[in-house]
C-alpha cells in the first residue's frame, strides 16, 4: 500500500496537534527530546517504544545518552512525513 507525504496544509495541522515535536529543517520529519530520571528509566520507555515500534510497523531512528533519548520519525516509503508518524507520535506521547 502507498503511503503518502503530508501535504503542507496537513503537516501544519498534525504539528499543531503534537506541540512536544518540532518539525526537522528539511521538513521531512519530526523530533522529540526526552529527558528522564536516570539511563534505567530512559531504556524502559525505549523498551515500550520498541514494543510499540513493532505493533505499528513503523520504527525510531534514534539516540540515547545516558537519562536522554531523541526520537525521529520520518516515513521512508513515503520520503517524508507522513500519517503513520502523526500515530506513532501521539502513542509515544502517551508512553512519554
Ligand atoms: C517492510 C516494512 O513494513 C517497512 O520497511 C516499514 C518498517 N518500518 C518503518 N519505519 C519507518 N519509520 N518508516 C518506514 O517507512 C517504515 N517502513
Amino acid at each position: 500500500m502507498a503511503v503518502e507525504q503530508l501535504t503542507a496544509d496537513e503537516r501544519e495541522k498534525a504539528l499543531a496537534a503534537l506541540p512536544e515535536w518540532t518539525l526537522r529543517e528539511d521538513g521531512l520529519a519530526i523530533i522529540r527530546a526526552f529527558k528522564f530520571r536516570d539511563f534505567n528509566a530512559a531504556w524502559g520507555f525505549m523498551s515500550r517504544v520498541a514494543l510499540l515500534a513493532e505493533t505499528h510497523d513503523h520504527h525510531p531512528e534514534w539516540s540515547n545518552v545516558y537519562n536522554r533519548v531523541e526520537i525521529t520519525l520520518t516515513t521512508h516509503e513515503a520520503g517524508g512525513l507522513s500519517l503513520r508518524d502523526v500515530a506513532m507520535a501521539k502513542a509515544i506521547d502517551a508512553l512519554a
